[in-house]
């Protein structure tokens, strides 16, 4: 993978020439936010924050109000200016550092690689929701022809395009939030910053438009750093999450490794409310082969209880099963409803099997482990109860 956006040690301080002069010193021996305010006057955005965002990934930065996430996404277009430190922005074999390039290569940068959707949907009240959409492009010079069928491809993509003709206050919030995303998606610029985009609608319509991002991003691939201070929304739609306390990213890392490895007492705070069964999957809680308990000539034990055990072949195929020392047939846990209850079976699942599923089938089955295979049948480990239990209860 190649990275669309570098953070490198982004420090932002906002106050005057001499107010930011006094706070870097500060800074740089570890006083908090509150501190350097009281001593000069600045207001700490952002300290000490690297990131790197992968290109088709949606990262997404998340804290409390106030953490300095919309600080640090503003300054990948320079809305925000940096105070010391690097932002680099990619597009194909073009590069460009946010901190210090030309007027010229700023403009490049806000008109072709960034396009911005904010939470107030941010409409111009006078024009319809196709010249909205066009907006955008009109600017960088378009030809109207051209526009105008961009403009309705993107229409049709958020499913809007009996309402070309309409305007911003004759659309409910949802409606006007899909125009936002309409219209950041026709610039084709690549990278995609959203700042809040879903948390001034209703919880129903919130979900269905995170659901359609999702569904858009499956066939456009866009970068996109999306900036967010709900936790459920973050773990739903990110790759990757940042976790951000006073201006400063504290944790970096995949849902999965936020849920279950938390680096500080903050994040395991923060995440305790979390239903880890949203963001878990089988991968996650399984006991790799290579520590599970040999059985005897190719044999494996799937469970510290020994009720389940698979013969395997030098390439991890598996030759025969057995359960409580019968023969077994072995089943996709997808299949659980579908399946005669006489005969002894063992469970399998993909390694993305969401967790979930696969306690549908333990509990079907009594408690009995989950064999996990990845997509060429070769076997990669077990989940037994236990496993289960530690993940769930984070401990
Ligand atoms: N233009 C500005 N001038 C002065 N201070 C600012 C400015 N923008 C942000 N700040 C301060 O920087 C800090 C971080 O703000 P920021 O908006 O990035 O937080 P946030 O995590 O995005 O919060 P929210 O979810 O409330 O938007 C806050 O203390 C804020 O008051």
């Amino acid at each position: 993978m190649s990275s669309a956006i570098d953070f490198r040690a982004v420090d932002i301080i906002f106050g005057t020439d001499k107010e930011r002069a006094a706070a870097l010193p500060l800074l740089d021996a570890g006083r908090t936010r509150g501190e350097i305010l009281e001593q000069t006057g600045a207001v700490l955005g952002c300290a000490g924050c690297d990131l790197t965002v992968e290109r088709g990934e949606i990262s997404v930065l998340m804290g409390l109000s106030g953490s300095g996430k919309s600080t640090l996404l503003r300054a990948v277009n320079r809305l925000n200016k940096v105070a010391r430190g690097d932002v680099l922005v990619h597009d194909g074999d073009w590069q460009a550092n946010v901190v210090t390039c030309s007027e010229g290569e700023l403009r490049k940068i806000r008109r072709e690689c960034v396009a911005m959707v904010f939470q107030q949907f941010a409409l111009l009240p006078w024009r319809t929701v196709a010249e909205n959409v066009g907006f955008g492009l009109e600017l960088s010079g378009f030809p109207a022809k051209q526009r105008a069928e961009r403009v309705m491809a993107q229409l049709e993509l958020v499913h809007l395009e009996d309402w070309a003709g309409k305007y911003a206050h004759e659309l409910s919030g949802g409606m006007q939030q899909r125009v936002g995303l309409a219209r950041a998606f026709a610039t084709e610029a690549p990278i995609l910053l959203m700042d809040e985009p879903f948390s001034a609608l209703d919880p129903l319509i919130r979900t269905k438009l995170q659901d359609e991002l999702l569904e858009l991003q499956e066939r456009l691939k866009k970068t996109i750093l999306f900036v967010s201070h709900d936790l459920e929304e973050a773990l739903k739609i990110g790759n990757r999450i940042s976790i951000m306390d006073g201006g400063r990213i504290v944790q970096t890392g995949a849902p999965e490794d936020i849920v279950l490895k938390p680096g500080t007492d903050y994040v395991r705070e923060f995440i305790s409310n979390v239903n880890p069964l949203s963001v878990l999957t089988a991968w996650n809680v399984m006991r790799d082969a290579r520590d599970l308990e040999a059985a005897g000539e190719g044999w494996l034990w799937l469970d510290r209880r020994r009720t389940t055990r698979f013969k395997l072949d030098d390439k991890m195929l598996v030759v025969a099963a057995e359960r409580d020392e019968k023969p077994a047939i072995w089943v996709s846990c997808d299949k659980i409803e579908t399946l005669p209850e006489d005969r002894p079976k063992v469970y399998w699942a993909h390694a993305g099997t969401p967790l979930k599923t696969v306690m549908h089938a333990m509990h079907q089955s009594h408690t009995a482990p989950v064999a996990v295979f990845d997509d060429a049948s070769r076997f990669l480990g077990a989940i037994g109860i236990r496993d289960v239990l530690k993940s769930v209860l984070r401990r």
